[in-house]
């Protein structure tokens, strides 16, 4: 595996489907990106194509620059250089609001939920918002019934509907956070450590919430994880940032034999 795999195409990567001629164009594509602060490069020309309906997982060590790397693709931090193309349109400049109209959405790595807040209200609030809504004006769930429900069953929280978000299980607000991006139907989700502090119980569920986003409903998924075991089921490629450069893309299992990767995480288990 070489770094120039970086800058080559996504498609046909991962399982070495489909011919040069067959490949379409990346949904998402991000040339020599980056983020400068205060004189510390935290994010440096990361160059990658990801594929429709590609499942592409993001490892690092901790302060690799992972999260940041989301928040230039979501648009949460402006990127100091390069750009981000989404469907082969430049949304480099583009705020986080637009691109989340465009498709693409993010959850967080720490809780996002409003602990007062019931399970239906933070659907049916996040359902306002996507139809161009303020969170700031706020109308009640029930005036979204059928898209609320939809989502609440895809995500198992019916049962849970009335619920104070402060009371559920750690798995069931991983879950709520889905359902809050669900609702804005994204093409392209970014999912930052979404099994944070999950207990081992709840791990499998969702699991298989976001493999079924992914496999049955043909999403595009960039997820940042430190669960190995996960992704090696999950993900059809790993990408491997380090000092926020990408060391390494390519397969699971490829990049589980790199020793540049095993280098990189010398002293930590990969
Ligand atoms: N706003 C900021 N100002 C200055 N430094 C920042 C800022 N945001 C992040 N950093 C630094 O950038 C580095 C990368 O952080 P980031 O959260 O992107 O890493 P990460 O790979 O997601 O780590 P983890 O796996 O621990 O979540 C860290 O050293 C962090 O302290």
């Amino acid at each position: 595996m070489s770094p120039t795999n970086t800058t080559s195409p996504g498609a046909g990567e991962a399982g070495g489907t489909g011919t040069a001629a067959a490949r379409p164009a990346p949904v998402l594509r991000l040339r020599d990106l980056g983020w400068t602060i205060g004189g510390a490069t935290i994010v440096d020309a990361v160059s990658l194509d990801v594929r429709e309906g590609e499942f592409l997982a993001f490892i690092g060590p901790n302060g690799a620059g992972k999260t940041s790397l989301f928040n230039l693709i979501s648009g949460l931090n402006p990127a100091t250089r390069g750009t981000v193309e989404l469907d082969g349109r430049d949304i480099t400049a583009q705020a986080a609001h637009a691109r989340a109209r465009r498709g693409l959405g993010r959850t967080f790595q720490t809780s996002s939920l409003w602990p007062g807040m019931t399970v239906a209200d933070h659907v049916g609030l996040a359902a306002q918002a996507a139809d161009g809504g303020s969170y700031r004006v706020w109308r009640r769930a029930d005036t979204y019934p059928e898209r609320v429900e939809r989502v609440l069953d895809r995500t198992q929280l019916t049962h849970r509907a009335g619920t104070r978000a402060d009371v559920l299980s750690h798995g069931e607000k991983r879950k709520l956070e889905l359902a809050v991006l669900l609702v804005g139907e994204p093409r392209l989700m970014l999912l930052d450590e979404p099994m944070a502090g999950v207990s081992a119980e709840e791990v499998p569920a969702l699991t298989e919430l976001i493999r079924s986003l992914h496999r049955e409903e043909g999403r595009t998924v960039l997820m940042v994880e430190h669960h190995m075991d996960i992704l090696l089921d999950l993900a059809d490629r790993l990408a491997v940032m380090h000092h926020g450069t990408l060391l390494a893309l390519d397969t699971p299992k490829a990049v589980m034999a790199d020793p540049t990767v095993q280098q990189a995480y010398l002293g930590e288990e990969l």
